[in-house]
């Protein structure tokens, strides 16, 4: 593990925010946290758009700039949808990113995962737990948040090699663990970053906005390492200023999603930010 300065992550977050352009975001998302997610986009200045009914895809697929399919909420009509969504994307080359919820804890999530994987998203995510599930690795989640027993150095070392070998064999998708410690394979090239702060794991969605913010800066035409480096960054550093002003959990939650709305009109704002190459 090697820490990096800030020069080498310059070049994924100087001009990664504000937006080049307003990207409409297609977003089949689970119904907890669906309102999050939505706003996210928007304070970002991003479009949101919760459009899941097949029926509506041809047109859909016309305005959209990007796709964000998350498993966190699965029926079996809901899993057609995300097949065709993710289907058509690959026809249309519209960037999308697949997030992984619940498939450390459920197999049909897992074999809707790897389904949706052969459909070459541009970004696949979950957290650390997750990302071992999918990788085929043990993993110790119960439910959609990731498990203690999954981030310890040896853990990591494992996982990272198994994203590394999957990337291998999938080169066009950029495979993403989150958690304390970020993972980030692309291209053969294995990044950690290690901002944030330890009660995002204590609201619900924190995953599911860093996922639609990495689908809306693809959207805004940003290539896949920069969008997810940016994403992740520009999140777990507006959560970090959160905690210095805030007292109790929602008044975090209030203002680290604030932040989204804040963070890029500071022009340092990525200074601060922790990682380098594995
Ligand atoms: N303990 C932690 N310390 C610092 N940042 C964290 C921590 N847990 C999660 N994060 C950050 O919160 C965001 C969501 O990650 P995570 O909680 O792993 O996703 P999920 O909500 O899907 O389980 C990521 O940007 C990640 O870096
Ligand atoms: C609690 C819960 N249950 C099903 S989806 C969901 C939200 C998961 O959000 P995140 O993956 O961002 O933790
Ligand atoms: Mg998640």
């Amino acid at each position: 593990m090697i820490y990096r300065k800030i020069d080498y992550f310059l070049p994924f977050v100087k001009d990664a925010f504000p937006l080049e352009k307003v990207p409409l975001v297609q977003c089949i998302t689970n119904v907890v946290t669906i309102e999050s997610v939505a706003n996210a986009l928007l304070y970002i200045d991003a479009k949101p758009f919760m459009g899941d009914d097949p029926r509506g895809f041809p047109e859909f697929f016309q305005q959209n700039d990007s796709l964000f399919l998350n498993l966190g909420h699965i029926s079996a009509d809901r899993e057609k949808a995300i097949l065709s969504a993710a289907l058509i994307a690959l026809e249309t080359k519209t960037p999308d990113v697949v997030d992984l919820v619940g498939v450390a804890g459920s197999k049909y999530r897992l074999k809707l995962a790897r389904q949706l994987f052969e459909l070459r998203p541009t970004v696949i995510k979950g957290n650390l737990s997750e990302m071992r599930a999918f990788c085929g690795l043990t993993s110790a989640a119960r439910g959609v948040d990731v498990s203690i027993e999954d981030t310890n150095e040896s853990a990591i070392n494992d996982l990272v090699q198994a994203m590394t070998q999957i990337n291998h064999s999938h080169p066009e998708s950029l495979l993403l663990a989150t958690g304390q410690r970020d993972l980030i394979v692309s291209d053969g090239k294995a990044i950690f970053l290690e901002n944030g702060t330890s009660q995002l794991d204590r609201f619900t969605g924190t995953g599911d906005i860093v996922g639609a913010l990495v689908t809306a800066l693809l959207g805004a035409g940003t290539p896949a390492l920069k969008a997810t480096i940016a994403a992740i960054s520009y999140f777990n550093l507006g959560a970090e200023k959160a905690q210095k002003t805030t007292i109790g959990l929602a008044n975090f939650r209030n203002e680290t999603l604030n932040q989204l709305s804040l963070l890029m009109n500071q022009p340092n704002w990525y200074g601060e930010i922790r990682g380098g190459t594995l």
